[in-house]
């Protein structure tokens, strides 16, 4: 920052010497003048070649953009301003430049000011640079408008209405003061019918093709955010589990829905309003300038100061969307996680604490609110200060204007309407600026969603239509992102046997079933089935084949049937009755109302436990698995239906892996596993395993009891 600034001075003081230099040579050679308008734009382009090199000798050939602009500023601004003086002094000779010491001073002057309203105002500080320039604003926003693709014939159409609409929205004030002109002469002009007939068409175009355009840009804009969040979730589903739990769903939920429809709707509503009012700010301009050039001076030295203050309110105002976005995520988690756990707040009586962690949260979002609403009624009043001393200079203007003869009162009406439109216009493109940069964190999170690899193997093709079900864990090692829970695991799982791995709470077991159903992929050794490691199977043959009865099923709103068929698209219902009958569980479906169309409720809330778990097993069962998993699933059963599903699930040669806290509760396993702190410690038959050590299990088993 010191260098760019100790570079600024030497450019400007190198400047001054050059100004002076051609000022001193003039006075020298008693030249009146450098040669009118052309001798000062020659001049000009001489300093910029000098300038240019010298900046570039101090910054070793790579001078910094605001350099750039400086150098620009210095050798445009005085033959700009000369060029204006000609304009201006039309009806007297031009005399040209005259050397005086003001006109010296004021180029770097002026260029010094508008370097440093360009850098500190429109650039915005250093801090949004930087972030700017990481998060890619124009790359983001292009690749937004990528995804419109598909909607290239509504968006031509919109933007085609958008057009039509515009040109008759600018000549709406042109012909409203030819009325007024005329209504102020002679009423019954010939051309006064004329001049209404071209007044009501152009405002019926106006009111046509602006209603297509809102129309067309709406459906362009659903299209696009059908297919955005489409996608999104599409991405979301094949990452692999370990970004749920880093990611919660209150956040993903609310990427998907409200910050898809931000985006969208920010960059498809901007770039109609920019475009809109670009295209109307020049025909505006047109007809201004046409009409009195002075008040379009004024007008558009209004622009520039509303870009400062607008930045710098875009600027703050990004960083409080933010942090207001980020709390109603917060809030709409905390919300859905107490509602859905209602039972447990309930039976905690956590009432309170749960009404004030949610009061916190509203809390914070309040401030947030609140600091944003300070800043838009701060910004609100330095526009309207802006406005006003600009509104007081046009109107002292025009009066001379008037007086001298220059402007007609039908003219100045029209200019007038034109003027508050155009001020309109070039507030909405500053607005859409602020608010498009202040989108630009929204779209660059939902595109790194997008983008996000999941960390999964890709799938294989293996899909042998014979499976055994030989489950092999060889030397397995895995690690949750801040925990270690398995190390160096191998055991082997036997078709046709029931396997037990058993364990204090926290010694691995779940994490066992998880690798093996490959929710997550271990960091060391291997899982093999058959074999071949799980990943070179086909993923819906091997989660077909290899099923997980949990302790705690989760069940989805719906009939009972669509709960057991999930997933599945060729199951009839008589294979469906069949496992039921097979464990003994035709019973409790047909006590139930609408028998397999009974609503289970959101997540199974109608049911009982030990019914979650038997259409769990039905679920399972009828995928024909040649490896079952049963993660304390038949807890809730009684001792005949837990004895019924498992003769069952052992009677087809499966491979069965059993998970327990207690010895006590597999006695019918083949072969256990104990598993503590992630290491196995001892394996046996049940029998073995009690004997050995029994002291030692005995005292372990009462110390789970007492834990569960
Ligand atoms: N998603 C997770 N993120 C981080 N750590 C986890 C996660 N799941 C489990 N752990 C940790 O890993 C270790 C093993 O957990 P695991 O669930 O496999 O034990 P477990 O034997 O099944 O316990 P329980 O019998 O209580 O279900 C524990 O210390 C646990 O805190």
């Amino acid at each position: 920052m010191i260098e760019v600034a100790a570079c600024g001075l030497f450019l400007l003081i190198f400047d001054a010497v050059l100004g002076s230099a051609l000022w001193a040579s003039l006075v020298l050679l008693e030249y009146p003048s450098c040669g009118g308008l052309v001798g000062m734009w020659a001049f000009g382009a001489i300093k910029w070649v000098f300038l240019h090199v010298f900046s570039m000798l101090l910054t070793d050939g790579k001078p910094q953009p605001v350099l750039r602009r400086l150098v620009g500023l210095l050798c445009l601004l005085p033959p700009v301003f000369e060029s204006g003086c000609f304009l201006k002094a039309s009806s007297e000779p031009y005399r040209g430049p005259s050397p005086n010491l003001t006109m010296l001073l004021l180029g770097p002057m002026a260029s010094s000011l508008a370097c440093l309203i360009w850098e500190k105002g429109l650039c915005g500080n250093g801090k949004m640079k930087k972030d700017s320039s990481k998060l890619d604003t124009r790359r983001l926003l292009m690749r937004t408008l990528k995804y419109f693709r598909p909607d290239t014939l509504y968006l031509i159409a919109a933007f085609g209405f958008l057009i039509l609409g515009v040109i008759c929205d600018t000549f709406i004030p042109l012909y409203q003061g030819n009325v007024i002109d005329m209504l102020s002469g002679k009423v019954l002009e010939a051309g006064f019918g004329y001049a209404v007939g071209q007044l009501v068409l152009v405002s019926l175009g106006s009111a046509l093709f602006s209603g297509m355009r809102g129309g067309t840009f709406m459906c362009a804009l659903a299209r696009l955010n059908n297919r955005l969040k489409h996608l999104l979730f599409h991405t979301l589903l094949k990452q692999e589990v370990q970004f749920f739990d880093e990611n919660n769903a209150g956040r993903l939920s609310s990427r998907l829905h409200s910050d898809v429809d931000r985006m969208g709707r920010t960059v498809a509503l901007n770039a109609n309003a920019v475009v809109r009012s670009t295209v109307k700010t020049f025909l505006m301009l047109g007809v201004m300038l046409r009409l009195s050039w002075e008040l379009t001076v004024l007008t558009c030295i209004e622009m520039p100061l509303l870009a400062v203050v607008q930045n710098k309110y875009s600027a703050l105002s990004k960083e409080l969307k933010e942090q207001i976005q980020d709390c109603q995520a917060q809030n709409a988690d905390l919300a859905s996680q107490t509602i859905s756990g209602i039972q447990t707040v309930r039976s905690f009586k956590a009432e309170k604490d749960e009404l004030r962690r949610y009061q916190e949260a509203l809390e914070q979002m309040r401030i947030a609110k609140r600091r944003s609403g300070i800043y838009s009624s701060v910004f609100l009043l330095l526009r309207r200060l802006v406005s006003l001393g600009i509104k007081i200079l046009m109107l002292l203007q025009a009066r001379t204007l008037i007086s001298s003869g220059k402007l007609s009162i039908g003219s100045l009406l029209s200019f007038f309407l034109y003027q508050k439109p155009m001020s309109v216009n070039l507030k909405e493109i500053l607005y859409c600026y602020g608010e498009t940069v202040s989108t630009v964190g929204v779209i660059s999170k939902v595109f790194s969603y997008l983008d996000r690899t999941p960390k999964c193997k890709e799938e294989g093709g293996l899909a042998p239509e014979k499976l055994q079900g030989r489950i092999v864990f060889k030397n397995v090692t895995f690690s949750y992102p801040d925990k270690p829970a398995l190390k160096s695991v191998s055991m082997e799982l036997q078709p046709g046997k029931m396997t037990a791995l058993v364990g204090p709470s926290g010694s691995g077991k779940t994490t066992c079933v998880s690798l093996l159903k490959r929710l997550y992929e271990p960091q060391e050794g291997q899982i093999l089935l058959d074999g071949e490691p799980l990943h070179l199977y086909k993923h819906k043959y091997f989660h077909q084949k290899v099923t997980l009865v949990s302790q705690n099923p989760v069940l989805f709103s719906g009939s009972l049937r669509y709960n057991i068929e999930y997933g599945l698209q060729d199951c009839s219902i008589e294979k469906v009755k069949k496992t039921a009958n097979e464990i003994k569980a035709n019973k409790i479906i047909s006590d139930m109302e609408n028998k397999y169309d009974t609503d289970v409720g959101e997540g199974g809330g109608r049911l009982s436990g030990g019914e979650k778990q038997c259409i769990a097993v039905i679920r399972a069962l009828v995928r024909d698995p040649q490896v079952i998993i049963l993660d304390e699933a038949t807890s809730k059963l009684d001792a005949q239906a837990q004895h019924s599903v498992l003769k069952e699930i052992l009677a087809s040669g499966r491979t069965v892996l059993v998970v327990a806290h207690q010895l006590t509760t597999v006695q019918e396993a083949d072969h256990i596993i104990f598993l503590e702190n992630g290491v196995i410690v001892e394996e046996g038959t049940h029998s073995k395993l009690m004997a050995k050590e029994g002291r030692y299990y005995r005292l372990k088993e009462e110390l789970f009891s007492q834990d569960s």
